[in-house]
């Protein structure tokens, strides 16, 4: 039993208000109409206006989706065309100055210009880098901060959203991401420079205090400001300057009321300082999670902060916006109770914005009904947060209802045969220390499989996927769409497979790839072959820009009915005598960029798909493929917040890459791929993921990894990125071959050094691809030349 039920009710028990409202929404619309909207825009097919049009129609209907669940009270401003890291920005005029001759006044339609341009470069500049938002699959546009950066406000988009919202009859509650996460979120502008932007704080309080003027001027009454940061490891001084930048916003004369909204995690030291501040709300993330008491720690710090809190509004986030599942709506309802004593109106909230879960479960014709009955989309997930707020407002009597269908909705779960495979349990609970060993040293495996390869030094390859061209999406959804059988579409795929081949080879390439024609998504494609994941139609969920993804949901215990690879790599190795690389999806990756269980630690999921994909990996070793790469993008970006769970959390991901990859003979080349920066806390990890090669991002951040993993004395080949995959701009031949010779310099061995872009080329055209690819084997032959007359023969 929860201890906070217990809680003796206050007299202002009976009264304390109980409204309803979420964080954000999802921005695509249905059909993903911003994504072909923006692209359209993007290809000169449609002028700005249009796009803005359409951008004002998007806002109008997310804004009905809550009106129609019974919201008043909208999120005004998480709406974006692209990312709301660099909307903030831009409303702070604290673009790069490299961007200067951009317009940050004028029409909306240079803005709109303006946003596109840093978000993906200009032919004289590249784009602002791009990572990751906290631990989700959703990525934002890092701000770039130095000494001379000046904050000025330019907030005429975000006031006429406002003046929209407000015109459609809702009351308008603008979110803006915080100072404090804003400036955490920066970095220097300057590369190799050891400035905080956290210093700018002071100089950047004044143009939020101007904001909020500007606001409460054009009606709004509240504001949230998002401070996520919250729920990471804060010193002190961080926690000191939280306090004393809302200590000044809450003196500005003329202001909204101020909600701060922390999410992504349990608050810990933060949780009283977050109650103390001298504003009028609060919201914080009580979602919970297989395994971990993470609602119970917030809850415990709330009813501590105890007159700090009364008074005060609090959002508080019993359903969780990161998950499919449906609310347990009776424990909800319990955490709702306990806290309503405490403060002065309650709201049932999401635990952090909707942005991350896909639009709407009635679209999904295919999804079983009574599966369907287990989950909850964005627009399900507003209809949840009504019918808490209700029940907590009049009694569960009034939500029996309700009450009565997700009681039914989890005992049907519960009984299910899709949800747990006893066989699977058996095998994972069988798996011992040599399955997850490795043979041999680092060295030895280098010469075994240099001798099977014979590969020049600094080897070219390329991450795996070659442009998804309209041509290739149109067959896969005509095959969808029956209007395709399977043989025309595999007879398309295997002729896409010979182009790509063939032109790896003409390029001059070393080790190949297929190019991955065949899959519509990294993890999807792997989900729709295995049992025990869900995969949706129309379940797209942004992860940058114009780029979504459907992330499949794992349902039960999973395991592999059949090979899912070996057939197109070893036709594709027959195509060729050079090596072409067989390409698989990690164990970390697949759960990270799917939507995991409520009902099993992500550990032992993670155990189950790895031990899917060691059946594939040596399936693939036995039909011939010399060369084996197992993508974990994802590694880095799923390590928790808290540097706390750090260590169980990679205990457990390199076990699962570990358990994939080390049943192969020492002659078999396992690869990994990892397309972030900022490795430093996990080299420990990578090196014990004990691959023989793996390729990084590096371009963006100019190399800066290599550093980190010659210090670790990385022991196996590295490929840091030197082109950018992420921007249209074709790299020149001798910023590559600065790139190489960094690497060399920082103490790369040249004979480990590979040669490849930062991520796959999917997203890329032809028109890039070729001319890039020409640059890097070309830089590779230079570098290599140079070499030749520096380094004894032989190494
Ligand atoms: C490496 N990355 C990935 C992440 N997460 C993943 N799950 N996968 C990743 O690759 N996270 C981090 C990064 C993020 N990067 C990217 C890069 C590219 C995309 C992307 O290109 N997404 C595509 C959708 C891909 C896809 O699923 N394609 C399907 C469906 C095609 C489609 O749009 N069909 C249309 C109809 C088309 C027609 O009729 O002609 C439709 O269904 O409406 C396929 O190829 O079959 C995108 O379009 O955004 C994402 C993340
Ligand atoms: N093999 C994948 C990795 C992306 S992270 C690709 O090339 O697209
Ligand atoms: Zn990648």
């Amino acid at each position: 039993m929860n201890t906070h039920e217990t809680t003796t009710p206050s007299p202002t028990r009976a009264t304390t208000p109980v409204g309803a409202t979420v964080l954000g929404y999802p921005r695509q619309g249905r059909g993903r109409r911003l994504k072909k909207a923006v692209e359209s825009h993007w290809k000169g097919r449609t002028g700005a206006d249009e796009l803005l049009a359409t951008g004002a129609d998007l806002r109008r209907e997310r804004w009905q989706d809550m009106a129609d669940a019974g919201l008043s009270e909208v999120p005004v401003g998480d709406f974006s065309y692209y990312d709301h890291v660099l909307d903030t920005t831009l409303l702070l005029g604290a673009a790069p100055a490299r961007f200067d001759e951009l317009p940050t006044g004028g029409s909306p339609a240079d803005r709109l210009a303006t946003v596109f341009a840093l978000a993906r470069g200009t032919t004289d500049q590249p784009p602002l880098e791009m990572t990751k938002w906290f631990d989700t699959n959703y990525h934002y546009l890092v701000p770039e901060i130095g000494p001379g950066t000046t904050f000025t406000l330019h907030a005429a988009d975000l006031l006429a959203q406002v003046a929209e919202a407000r015109a459609l009859g809702l009351d308008p509650r603008p979110v803006v991401v915080g100072p404090l996460t804003y400036l955490s979120l920066a970095k220097a502008d300057e590369p190799g420079s050891d400035f905080d932007p956290l210093t700018l704080l002071d100089a950047l309080v004044p143009v939020y205090a101007e904001l909020l003027g500007a606001l409460a001027a054009a009606g709004a009454t509240w504001v949230q400001l998002d401070e996520p940061v919250l729920v990471l490891d804060q010193p002190v001084e961080v926690l000191d300057a939280l306090t004393r930048t809302y200590t000044a916003l809450a003196a500005v004369p003329t202001r909204p009321r101020l909600l701060v909204a922390s999410y992504f995690g349990p608050l810990g030291e933060a949780a009283p300082v977050l109650a103390a501040l001298p504003v009028e709300g609060l919201a914080v993330d009580l979602s919970t999670a297989p395994g971990a008491d993470t609602r119970g720690a917030t809850l415990t710090a709330l009813h501590a902060a105890g007159p700090d809190l009364a008074g005060k509004r609090l959002l508080a986030g019993v359903v969780d916006g990161r998950s499919v599942w449906r609310t347990d709506l009776q424990p909800a309802l319990d955490v709702l109770a306990g806290l309503r004593p405490l403060v002065g109106s309650l709201d049932v909230a999401t635990s952090c914005s909707l942005l991350h879960l896909p639009l709407d479960l009635t679209t999904e014709t295919s999804i079983d009904p009574e599966v369907a009955s287990w989950l909850a989309f964005a627009r399900q997930k507003l209809d949840e947060v009504v019918v808490l707020a209700t029940g907590a407002e009049h009694g569960p009597e009034a939500v029996a209802g309700p009450l009565a269908e997700v009681a039914a909705a989890r005992a049907s779960r519960q009984a299910s045969p899709l949800v747990v495979r006893p066989a699977v349990r058996d095998r994972v609970t069988a798996v011992g220390g040599a399955d997850t060993r490795r043979a041999g040293t680092a060295e030895g495996r280098r010469r075994r499989q240099q001798e099977r390869l014979g590969l020049p030094l600094l080897p070219t390859t390329t991450i795996g996927s070659f442009p998804q061209t309209d041509e290739l999406r149109r067959a896969r959804a005509a095959l969808r769409r029956g209007e395709l059988d399977e043989t025309a579409y595999d007879t398309a795929m295997r002729a896409e497979v010979d182009r790509v081949l063939t032109l790896q080879t003409e390029l001059g390439l070393d080790v190949l790839v297929h190019g991955e024609p065949e899959r519509n998504d990294m993890v999807q494609y792997f989900a729709e072959q295995l049992d025990g994941f869900l995969t949706t139609e129309d379940g797209w969920v942004q992860s940058y820009g114009s780029r979504y993804v459907r992330p499949p949901i794992v349902v039960g215990d999973v395991e592999r009915p059949a090979p899912m690879t070996v057939g197109w790599s070893s036709w594709a190795q027959q195509r060729s005598e050079q090596p072409v690389k067989g390409m698989l999806t990690g164990p970390v990756t697949m759960l990270a960029w799917s939507f995991g269980r409520d009902d099993l630690p992500a550990a032992d999921t993670a155990a189950q798909v790895a031990l899917a994909l060691r059946e594939e990996v040596l399936d693939l070793e036995r039909a011939g493929i010399a060369v084996i790469q197992v993508d974990e993008p994802a590694l880095r970006e799923t390590l928790p917040l808290r540097r706390a769970e750090r260590p169980g959390y990679l205990a457990w991901a390199v076990r699962a890459f570990a358990l994939t990859t080390a049943g192969v003979g020492e002659d078999t080349q396992v690869h990994t791929h990892m397309c972030y920066a900022e490795f430093g806390e996990i080299l420990d990890a990578i090196i014990a993921m004990d691959a023989d090669v793996i390729s990084l991002e590096a371009a963006r951040s100019r190399m800066e990894v290599v550093d980190d993993l010659v210090r670790a004395d990385y022991p196996h080949g590295v490929g840091p990125g030197v082109w950018d995959i992420h921007s249209p701009r074709v790299p020149t031949v001798e910023e590559v071959v600065e790139s190489l010779e960094l690497a060399l310099r920082g103490g790369v061995p040249a004979e480990r050094l590979w040669v490849n872009p930062d991520c796959g080329l999917k997203t890329r055209g032809y028109a890039e691809v070729e001319p890039s690819l020409r640059v890097l084997v070309e830089a590779a032959g230079i570098v290599r030349r140079r070499l030749a007359t520096t380094v004894p023969a032989g190494v």
